[in-house]
């Protein structure tokens, strides 16, 4: 079976939640301006799983950030379903590294909690809570407070308060696992994944981890650094769940190592000589 395919980024067959377009972005440094993203054109199809990887510095999470509505880009534009993002907004659920709860709110209030934001009636709200804290298997501890969990529930419950958002279009989780260990790791992937069977969203997340890119996504972006732009799009076409011992699956990883690690070598070009870059291949 044919495990990935390259070529020039997507091949979208439903529409576009994300329309990227020209995406440029610079920070401001201690010793002058700082090229984080250049020239960058993105489209996330509907209920794709895209997983964004690359090195250390490549403007992954500044192109996260700029589609959460958090850092407004210096030049270019995203639209979500259409409208022009300009801002944060209820129909954007995110995840960030540390799940960030409510201490004073159980684990039922915490994932409620946007569902009222969002004017959801209580009964309804509760309701939905529920079901997606039995999704992410903490349905029997609804009640209890963040402080009364595991690392990796914790995790499970900021999981479960941004799929929860039914206004939510997009979710996007900022390497949501990697302050846990490789084992905890693997079960959070696995609770992610089977959510995302059952009740299919639309995801943008961001990795350091080669691994978990290949267990995850449906496509995985490779970004190359300096200034950060796209590099090469790899289409996962294993079914899931997948299998981490197969041959196939340790193909895939090692080809996107080896990229990984070019494209890592390929940093420090000029801003010229990547500006043509463009969706390559
Ligand atoms: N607020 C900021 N001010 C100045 N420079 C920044 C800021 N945020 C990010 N940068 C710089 O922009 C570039 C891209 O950073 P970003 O965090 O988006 O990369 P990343 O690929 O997510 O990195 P990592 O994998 O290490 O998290 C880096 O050179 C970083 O130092």
């Amino acid at each position: 079976m044919q495990t990935a395919h390259q070529g020039g980024g997507p091949a979208p067959t439903a529409p576009a939640v994300i329309r990227a377009r020209g995406i440029d972005h610079y920070y401001e440094g201690q010793t002058g301006w700082i090229h984080a993203l250049s020239h960058l054109d993105l489209d996330i199809p509907r209920e794709e799983f895209l997983c964004i990887i690359g090195p250390s510095g490549c403007g992954k999470s500044t192109f996260l950030k700029i589609v959460a509505g958090l850092v407004e880009p210096s030049a270019g534009e995203i639209l979500l379903d259409g409208k022009k993002i300009t801002g944060p907004g209820p129909d954007r659920g995110i995840v960030f590294q540390e799940p960030a709860l409510f201490a004073w709110r159980t684990v039922i209030g915490n994932v409620e909690f946007g569902l009222q934001m969002q004017k959801m009636p209580k009964a309804q709200a509760r309701e939905r809570a529920q079901q997606v804290l039995d999704i992410v298997g903490l349905g029997h501890v609804t009640n209890l407070y963040p402080y009364q969990l595991s690392g990796g529930m914790r995790h499970r419950v900021a999981v479960a308060r941004a799929w929860a958002l039914t206004s939510a279009k997009l979710l996007l989780m900022d390497e949501p696992f990697s302050a846990i260990d490789a084992i905890n790791r693997m079960t959070l992937q696995d609770y992610l994944i089977d959510t995302w069977m059952k009740e299919k969203r639309t995801v943008l997340y961001v990795t350091h981890d080669i691994d978990e890119a290949v267990y995850l996504a449906d496509r995985i972006l490779l970004m190359r650094p300096s200034p950060g732009r796209i590099g090469r799009y790899f289409h996962v076409d294993m079914e899931r769940p997948r299998d981490r011992n197969s041959a196939e699956f340790a193909a895939l990883k090692a080809e996107i190592t080896e990229e990984m690690h070019k494209s890592a070598d390929d940093g420090y070009e000029s801003d010229d000589a990547s500006a043509h870059a463009g969706v390559a291949a």
